[in-house]
């Protein structure tokens, strides 16, 4: 058990958070901030230290590692989620209900790349559609700048795709060259990194650590029955005061349905897309399509609009799976009220 207490400042609190809480609730319980989700519910820190909190079944697959939840001020148990203002998610895999939540409430995105043969236009605008369809501000990081002969290189191409988002180029294992984070890990600001392996996503998540070994994880801690368990933290402070989750599907992160992400990655298109002859214009060999004309002019890269195109594609196929799963789960809703309704009116018959 752990007896260091965290204020809500600490912890990332903020204010607009308290919009949606009423006097009751705060009459009731008190806010804590989702640290680990587990078999046995949660773990989570808040001004009364660490715990380990039950979650009723029907939030059981909503909350998630970054979440605001109330807790009721004499029970280890949940009130309620708060709501959040980011939420990075994907179409859940199986059958299961919707989409699977993977970090909540991040401030920014840290969308890692290298400055060699893993740098691809093509992935930086896959990972900034994720982050801006989140509502996460994204910064690309480009690693291994100390192994490259032309870094400014690199920056220029990133820019080419996303010229308002932040390009820094560093070391990752320099602790005064990833010092040029500094302004997005102040106190209580909550990041997670993306990358393909290898990028240097552990590596600099360990400098910026410094020699703090709250990175390595496992904390011990009593569950609800009062017994030791080890939990791995998924969401840790650094030094400057900041927090990092970094679960695995954060790490494995995939596409879901990012269309309002894509409208700002790919806003020139759009843009192009505007000037179509046809509004319904698929941008393929359409007669007086503005899009390919921007191509052939010099005016878009080709490889943007494939990409695009792609990203497109898989947007909408993880919208269709979604839909398919609601009307399917709303059928058989029906189904069962029908079936319910059936039986009550036998027995009433029976009677
Ligand atoms: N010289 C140099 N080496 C780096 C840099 N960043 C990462 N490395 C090295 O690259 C290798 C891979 O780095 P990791 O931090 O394990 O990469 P990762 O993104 O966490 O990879 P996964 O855990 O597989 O997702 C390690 O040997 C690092 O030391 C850098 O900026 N400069
Ligand atoms: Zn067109």
């Amino acid at each position: 058990m752990s007896f260091q207490t965290f204020s809500l400042h600490q912890l990332g609190w903020r204010p607009g958070f308290a919009q949606h809480l009423t006097l009751e609730d705060f009459e009731a319980g008190y806010p804590a901030r989702v640290v680990g989700v587990h078999r046995n519910g949660l773990s989570v820190l808040s001004s009364r230290g660490v715990a380990t909190v039950v979650l009723s079944h029907n939030l059981e697959s909503a909350v998630t590692v970054g979440d605001w939840v109330l807790l009721e001020m004499d029970a280890a148990r949940v009130l309620r989620m708060i709501e959040r203002h980011s939420l990075i998610a994907r179409i859940a895999a199986g059958t299961g209900q919707g989409t699977q939540t993977i970090a909540a409430n991040l401030d920014t995105l840290f969308v890692v790349t290298s400055c060699n043969d893993d740098f691809s236009l093509s992935r930086l605008e896959r990972y900034l559609s994720v982050a801006f369809e989140s509502g996460v501000e994204p910064v690309i990081v480009l690693t291994k700048s100390d192994l490259c002969a032309d870094v400014d290189g690199y920056i220029d191409a990133a820019r080419t795709i996303a010229a308002d988002v932040a390009i820094v180029a560093i070391d990752a294992t320099s602790t005064v060259s990833v010092g040029q984070l500094a302004r997005w890990l102040e106190h209580g600001q909550t990041v997670a990194f993306v990358g393909s392996s290898g990028v240097g996503k552990s590596t600099l998540a360990n400098t910026l650590a410094g020699d703090d070994t709250q990175t390595t994880g496992g904390i011990r801690e009593d569950d609800a029955r009062g017994r030791h368990t080890t939990t791995s933290r998924e969401m840790f402070a650094l030094p400057s005061g900041a927090w990092v989750i970094d679960t695995p599907g954060m790490r494995e992160l995939r596409v879901g349905a990012v269309e309002t992400g894509m409208n700002t990655v790919f806003d020139d298109i759009a843009a192009f897309a505007a000037r179509c002859r046809f509004g319904d214009c698929s941008h393929e060999g359409n007669a007086g399509c503005a899009v390919e004309q921007a191509i052939a002019e010099g005016q878009l890269d080709a490889r943007r609009l494939v990409n695009y195109r792609k990203l497109l594609r898989e947007s909408t196929h993880a919208s269709n799976t979604l839909k398919e799963r609601h009307d399917r789960n709303r059928q058989f809703g029906k189904l069962s009220r029908d079936v319910q309704r059936a039986q009550r009116e036998k027995k009433g018959r029976d009677y």
